[in-house]
């Protein structure tokens, strides 16, 4: 079984704002495998990117985190100084985003942006530092790379710049891979490609993935296992397709049912009732209690977390008992 690589436990972030403190990832505990590629989902705003960002030390003020440890390999990421942080972020730690332009500079070519990168941290000559990024875009599906490392970021479409955008993240052949809603803006057809080629390389290059979606239905074809997360905390996890095929947690199984591919065509969409917290607010009890169909009179504590060894569920009346695949 392949090694754990990064290994998360009660990360907390907060936002300490004028109107009052925000506790916007909620003692986040996940861990992943190299090869590995793990899904974070959830609704607009409960958490998944501030967890990314809290991952790469990437938090903006007036937020912090405030709790928790993140083991990179048995180091500590928490601990380290900004300075130690230069030769972990990018390097062995990468992320891409939804917007590929947060990456690329738009006044230079590709080539001379990938190189550039590639020389920041290892010692080889541009020459080599060409062949790595050319092997880079063939990596990600960039089909007749020695032109396309001539051009300039406008001359590709937008699941082009994308893909480059994977491929300067993977130049340092990062041991983790943070990617926050990168193919979201793209069309289906390209998107279904980059997930392919994304999963294919997790498991060559071994790099564990975190992929960051408020869709199940890429995680379905993508992700080895999941993790749903709801206001701040992860409220179910488990191997995709256990998940998937058997959710525990009301909110999951209301998140499934508004995934329009699973349900019956001319159906209408189904969509969970309500809205997600205020996170200002002080939330005692279950953060979804108030949208939920099974919620009950114990559901104004915070449900402890119920457990088996690949499945986990946050909640005091599950939908069905936990079960796992037997080849778990
Ligand atoms: N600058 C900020 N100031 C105060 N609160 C913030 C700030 N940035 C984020 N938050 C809080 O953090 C919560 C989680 O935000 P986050 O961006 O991680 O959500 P998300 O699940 O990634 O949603 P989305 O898919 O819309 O990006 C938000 O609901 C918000 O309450």
């Amino acid at each position: 079984m392949n090694p754990t690589i990064l290994k998360i436990d009660g990360l907390t972030t907060e936002f300490e704002t004028r109107a009052g403190r925000v506790v916007a990832v909620n003692g986040v505990s996940l861990s992943v495998k190299q090869g590995e590629i793990l899904g974070l989902v959830g609704e607009s705003g409960s958490g998944k990117s501030q967890t990314g960002y809290s991952i790469m030390n990437l938090v903006d003020r007036p937020g912090r985190i405030t709790g928790g440890s993140i083991l990179l390999n048995g180091t500590n990421l928490l601990a380290l100084s900004e300075s130690e942080w230069r030769h972990i972020r990018g390097k062995r730690i990468a992320m891409v985003f939804q917007d590929p332009m947060l990456t690329l500079n738009p006044v230079l070519r590709i080539d001379t942006q990938m190189i550039e990168t590639v020389q920041a941290h290892a010692k080889v000559s541009r020459s080599q530092a060409r062949e790595i990024a050319r092997a880079c875009l063939v990596k990600v599906g960039i089909a007749a790379p020695d032109e396309r490392l001539k051009s300039y970021p406008h001359q590709f479409s937008g699941g082009m710049r994308q893909r480059v955008a994977i491929a300067i993240a993977l130049v340092q052949e990062p041991e983790v891979l943070i990617a926050d809603e990168p193919t979201t803006a793209l069309d289906v057809t390209i998107q279904e490609q980059i997930l392919y080629e994304m999963q294919q390389l997790a498991r060559q290059s071994g790099t564990a993935m975190i992929w960051i979606t408020h869709d199940l239905s890429v995680v379905a074809g993508l992700a080895d296992r999941v993790a749903v997360m709801y206001a701040g905390r992860i409220i179910e996890r488990g191997l995709t397709r256990d998940v998937l095929s058997r959710p525990t947690h009301p909110y999951t199984v209301g998140l499934l049912r508004s995934v329009p591919a699973r349900n019956p065509r001319g159906s209408p969409l189904f969509q969970i009732p309500g809205a997600p917290p205020n996170l200002l607010a002080q939330i005692d009890g279950c953060a979804f209690r108030a949208r939920c169909t099974q919620a009950g009179p114990r559901c104004t504590t915070l449900p402890p977390v119920q457990q088996s060894p690949n499945r986990e569920v946050r909640c005091f009346y599950p939908v069905m008992p936990l079960q796992e695949s037997v080849a778990a």
